[in-house]
């Protein structure tokens, strides 16, 4: 309870940077108190853009949360008694004070210099000898002192915390686990969102140290299950979706981050469009405008984040004028990737409303020629709108299938764009009715599409281009079976190899991922995660053709042989390399030791990533995979390794008798003579 309350204080503006005596002065006359415009501009500043570091303080801060038993009364005693203490100090009524505070046990805020902030004395006397110090140091202004005064505080909160957190792990309490039956009753009444949150970071403590903390009547899948559903409960996903995003994050911290970035907005941030302006002067336009404008990153030129502004961003004269767009600083990634040359043939294949196609064009300098298709027509529009306003002038606007572009201008182009259309993962903050609507069959959809779409792209390309034959593809997705699935289908299916992005930031994307193995240049690709990079979740591939000759049918079955070769190798590898961690024990003896030891291995909550399972389990995993995999080859689109398939046609067995001999003759008659037939062919 009292940790949850130091939250509180942590989301106060944190520190005012020392200025010179001329912005005081400015600050003094304009407010007398906290919101200084310098206050404003600097405090966003570092939150938005910079990368957070992996353990962010929310997770923690909800592990801090959990009771412990034998410590929360103790100090709240101490609170008590000090607060009388404080009391009696300060308003000279003891006896009184002394009932109030007995009588409201919960209180634990009192309030100083206007800033409510909670805590037990011994933050008092900091307090005090901060501005005890303070007053010593008689340059700094009392927002100032304050303001340290604060940070102080917040640091000795965080570590109380840390030492109660401590605390806690050393008490080692066990945590009982409901059922998923209880889970699922208590969601049909009102389900109490607060205990969801504590039971949440209780089973992620669990997970995290299963050895020690579960219950040894539990298994890890029945504490997994439990957690999905709390999940779905908390965040309100469907459970298609959680368990998609709990084998991408399989550690609960990180789950957690990202879940939680999902549902915070991005920061604000533009382009400023080279073929009409530089950033610096668009910058200092839209400040004396009352904008609270920054460069955005340090690896983009032509990205401003947005702070603040007293206009509406989308309405400025020099928006208007098409001096920037209104764009997401992930929007940039596959354009820089894309590195479009002046003179170059390029193709945007999944184009509107146009944001990436008029960064491509001003890269291009308005020269050469680019093709900015999209199948929407209504969304045709929005290009052609925002293309006129930016004042690009060597694009053409085509409304077509993408799919088309293959044949009908094979080997066409220099380069291409395929920011393909997707289940929107990575967007979720932008509209949160994907947490719901997105389910199997949806992706499924999505990953046939975009593998169409990619083979249609490449076989527009050209690879006798002299400085191109490249290809991006680019989704806003974060799932593998919209990323690097369809990346490798595509390398399964073409002469074309995958390349280095060329990006500086991002993480590395998928070579392997629970039953899917990838190529292993696949690592070139890049992700981007809200949580970690603070921009929408992406993707980004560059592949250059090799040839413009296309495969034969030989080469794709040799391919594929291969590919299944490489499969059974490296699984034999990971078979050996178990084997040696742990000599296989007698198969058909499988204790109960045996059965927990599974689930010991804690470094992956979720799931036994990569841990040193016996030989028999790996065994029946394998068969499980192989029956996944040839159901997988059966109807599923995310095949990666057949063709695109198109719904099947059920073949009826028709008896090649002539239907009067047939209309004549009885059922046996027909037989005896199908028989017949058949030996003669024989
Ligand atoms: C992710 S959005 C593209 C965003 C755009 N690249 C930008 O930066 O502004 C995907 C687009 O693909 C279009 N689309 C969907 N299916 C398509 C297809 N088969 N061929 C071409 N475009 C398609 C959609 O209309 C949508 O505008």
């Amino acid at each position: 309870m009292a940790i949850v309350k130091k939250k509180k204080v942590s989301t106060t503006p944190k520190s005012t940077p020392k200025e010179n005596g001329l912005k005081r002065k400015l600050e003094v006359e304009d407010a007398q108190e906290a919101e200084t415009p310098k206050v404003v501009k600097k405090t966003p500043k570092k939150k938005p853009l910079k990368k957070q570091n992996g353990t962010a303080a929310t997770p923690v801060v909800e592990v801090e949360a959990t009771p412990s038993s034998e410590n929360g009364p103790k100090k709240k005693k101490k609170k008590v008694v000090k607060k009388v203490k404080l009391f009696e100090e300060e308003e000279k009524a003891p006896k009184q004070k002394a009932q109030l505070i007995d009588e409201d046990d919960d209180e634990e805020e009192f309030n100083i210099g206007n800033l409510d902030i909670q805590g037990d004395d011994d933050d008092d006397d900091d307090l005090r000898d901060d501005y005890s110090d303070d007053e010593e140091d008689e340059d700094n202004l009392p927002i100032e002192k304050k303001s340290a005064a604060l940070d102080k505080i917040k640091e000795k909160m965080l570590k109380e915390g840390e030492e109660e957190l401590q605390l806690n792990i050393a008490n080692q309490e066990k945590f009982e686990l409901p059922t998923v039956e209880d889970i699922e009753a208590e969601m049909k009444s009102a389900p109490n969102l607060e205990i969801v949150r504590q039971r949440i970071a209780d089973v992620i403590q669990v997970l995290g140290d299963f050895k020690a903390r579960r219950d040894p009547n539990k298994s890890r899948l029945q504490y997994v299950e439990v957690l999905q559903k709390d999940l779905c409960s908390q965040f309100g996903y469907n459970e298609y979706l959680m368990a998609k995003f709990m084998d991408l994050f399989p550690n609960g911290v990180e789950l957690l981050q990202f879940l939680e970035a999902n549902d915070n907005p991005r920061p604000v941030t533009i382009r400023a469009n080279s073929l009409k302006v530089k950033r610096r002067d668009l910058a200092k336009n839209l400040i004396n405008r009352g904008m609270n404008v920054d460069p955005a990153a340090e690896w983009t030129k032509v990205g401003l984040v947005v702070y603040d502004s007293q206009v509406p961003v989308g309405a400025t004269p020099e928006y208007l004028a098409g001096h920037y767009m209104i764009q997401g600083l992930n929007s940039l990634l596959p354009v820089m990737a894309l590195a479009p040359q002046p003179g170059d043939r390029v193709l945007d294949m999944c184009s509107a409303p146009g944001g990436k196609t008029s960064h491509i064009a001003s890269l291009m300098k308005n020269s050469g020629v680019l093709f900015a298709n999209d199948a929407n027509f209504d969304r045709c529009r929005a290009i052609i709108g925002n293309l006129h306003r930016l004042g690009v002038n060597n694009t053409v606007v085509c409304n077509l299938g993408g799919e088309e572009f293959g044949k009908i201008r094979p080997n066409g182009f220099d380069r291409i764009l395929l920011d393909a259309p997707c289940s929107g993962t990575g967007v979720i903050w932008k509209d949160q009715s994907v947490k719901t609507s997105k389910d199997s069959q949806d992706v499924q959809r999505r990953h046939t599409m975009q593998r169409q779409l990619i083979l249609s792209a490449m076989d527009a390309l050209d690879a006798n281009s002299p400085n191109g034959g490249y290809l991006v593809y680019s989704t806003c997705s974060v799932l593998v079976e919209e990323n690097e699935a369809v990346v490798n289908f595509l390398l399964e299916r073409r002469h074309c190899e995958l390349v280095p992005t060329g990006l500086t930031i991002g993480v590395d994307g998928y070579t392997r991922f629970r039953d899917y193995r990838f190529h292993s240049s696949l690592s070139m690709t890049k992700r981007y995660y809200p949580h970690v990079h603070n921009i929408d979740g992406f993707f980004v591939a560059k592949i250059k053709k090799l040839s413009n000759a296309k495969m034969s049918k030989q080469e794709v079955l040799e391919k594929e042989r291969e590919k299944q070769e490489n499969k059974k190798k490296s699984q034999a590898e990971e078979d050996s390399s178990d084997d040696k961690k742990k000599p296989a024990k007698k198969a058909g003896k499988k204790s109960k030791e045996d059965s927990d030891s599974e689930d010991d291995d804690g470094t992956a909550p979720f799931k036994n990533v990569g841990s040193g399972a016996r030989a028999n389990k790996k065994r029946r995993n394998q068969k499980k995979a192989q029956a996944k995999q040839d159901s997988l080859k059966e109807d599923d689109g995310f095949n990666t390794v057949g063709n695109i398939k198109k719904a099947r046609k059920v073949k009826e067995f028709k008896a090649r008798v002539p239907k009067r001999a047939a209309a004549r003759t009885g059922a046996k008659a027909v037989k005896n003579k199908r028989k017949k037939m058949l030996a003669k062919q024989q």
